[in-house]
């Protein structure tokens, strides 16, 4: 279906109700990987159906993985070796999973090749191949040294201790080496040291979690210096857990949750509460930071305020946001309804994303009337004393589209370009967004 060229959004002035959140992207595409090198059979419930887990599946799929749709969830018979030796995967622009793919797919013994979208090949990933080279793996670049397109050989793997891999890039060169551990451990233990800054990791503490969940332990200290360093046990093996359940995703709950702090609320988003493995959850902190009113439950969350049309402004905040950069986005442009100049620091890696998104936010907020400092890793916002409407580009960044719709709540329209590309995490934003406005 063509994509809607643009999606006006009229004023919103209030928003209330609940909304059952879309599965969690991050562990969508952990768990299908997981599931697909776990011994048994895996049911996968609650899974995030849009482009970036359609990527992983496709990719499992043209591997030979046994993926099979029945009513209540997928079915995933695994086994440690991918049936397929040779393979064209498209990975679209999903970064997770062609970083978690190639570092499963380097132990494999096949050939295969990843390539995706124009974007997608100015998106580094030399950090992870020069973590898995040492350990005899063969990936060879087919245009740009350091980018995708990418392909794989079969290699005379060999255990070198430790596996170094840099995580100041992106934390998903780690999750893909740790993910990939088990396929290496087998006669000694496996050690993975990080050189360098590790950023955005609660993802790694997820992924972690998941691994356990799949029957495989990752201990983790600090060597000498501070770092991190990962052990896996020697002979580790993922093993099913019989059934799966996704939890909601925490980073499209951000759209809501300031959704119910701008406009009023209460919106509860049902699927992500206290008990979340999800880093993003900790959003919420910044909201009650802002003054929002925040309730939990184990797995629910609850936003409120009087409501910018009342008069309420939002707490201004100097903050690192290095731990949640997805959800980030949203603070940023909840920053054009706060009492002061906000700050958005340790967030470089939003320049490797789905676009830049330090030069797209600072654009598209100084559209609306905002005074924004861009630096090479903060972004300083002034709101603006009365806001502009604006037409909105989004830069083929899902992020950009779902939390720029929240200046609708400012008391102007807001046109969206390209609404189409929330697809790439949660294809029905936009109807979700209209069932609690329409009050
Ligand atoms: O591991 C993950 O699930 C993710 C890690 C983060 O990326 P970086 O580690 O590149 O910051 C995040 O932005 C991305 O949406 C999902
Ligand atoms: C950065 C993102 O995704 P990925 O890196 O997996 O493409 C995102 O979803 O905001």
């Amino acid at each position: 279906m063509p994509r809607l060229p643009f999606l006006d959004l009229a004023p919103i002035r209030h928003a209330r109700g609940e909304l059952r959140l879309p599965g969690s992207k991050s562990i969508s595409i952990r768990a299908l990987l997981l599931a697909s090198l776990a011994d048994g059979q895996t049911q996968l419930r609650g899974l995030l159906d849009s482009d970036d887990t359609r990527v992983m599946r496709d990719a499992l799929r043209i591997c030979g993985v046994s993926l099979r749709e029945s009513g209540s969830g997928l079915y995933v018979r695994g086994a440690s070796r991918f049936p397929a030796s040779t393979a064209e995967i498209f990975v679209g622009n999903s970064g997770l999973s062609i970083r978690t793919l190639v570092a499963v797919l380097a132990f494999m013994g096949g050939r295969y090749r990843l390539f995706g979208v124009a974007r997608m090949h100015e998106r580094p990933i030399g950090d992870l191949v020069d973590a898995l080279r040492p350990l005899g793996a063969k990936i060879r670049y087919e245009h740009a040294e350091g980018f995708p397109p990418l392909l794989i050989e079969p290699g005379q793997i060999r255990v070198v201790q430790p596996v170094r891999v840099r995580g100041d890039a992106s934390s998903q060169f780690l999750t893909g080496i740790l993910q990939a551990a088990p396929l290496l451990a087998q006669t000694q233990p496996l050690v993975v040291q990080v050189e360098g800054e590790l950023i955005s990791r609660p993802y790694v503490d997820l992924s972690i979690a998941l691994m356990q969940r799949f029957g495989v332990h990752v201990d983790c200290d600090t060597d000498a210096n501070g770092a991190p360093r990962y052990t896996i046990a020697a002979g580790a093996r993922y093993r099913s857990p019989g059934t799966f359940t996704v939890e909601g995703d925490a980073s499209s709950a951000s759209y809501f949750l300031a959704l119910g702090a701008l406009a009023g609320g209460p919106v509860r988003v049902l699927g992500m509460g206290r008990t979340s493995l999800q880093g993003d959850v900790r959003f919420t902190d910044v909201l009650a930071g802002m003054g929002v009113e925040i309730i939990q439950g184990e797995d629910w969350t609850e936003a409120r305020s009087p409501g910018v049309a009342a008069g309420f402004r939002l707490r201004a905040f100097d903050a690192d946001f290095n731990h949640i950069p997805d959800a980030a986005m949203t603070a940023a442009v909840m920053a054009l309804f706060a009492d002061g100049p906000c700050v958005l620091r340790n967030i470089a890696s939003w320049r490797v994303k789905e676009t830049d998104r330090l030069a797209a936010m600072a654009t598209e907020l100084a559209k609306l009337g905002a005074t924004v400092e861009a630096g090479t890793d903060y972004l300083r916002i002034v709101p603006p004393p009365a806001l502009r409407s604006a037409s909105i580009d989004t830069y083929d960044d899902h992020r950009m589209a779902m939390s720029f719709a929240l200046v609708a709540c400012g008391g102007v329209g807001v046109r969206i370009n390209d609404p189409g590309c929330v697809s790439k995490t949660f294809p029905d934003y936009f109807a979700q967004l209209a069932a609690l406005t329409a009050v």
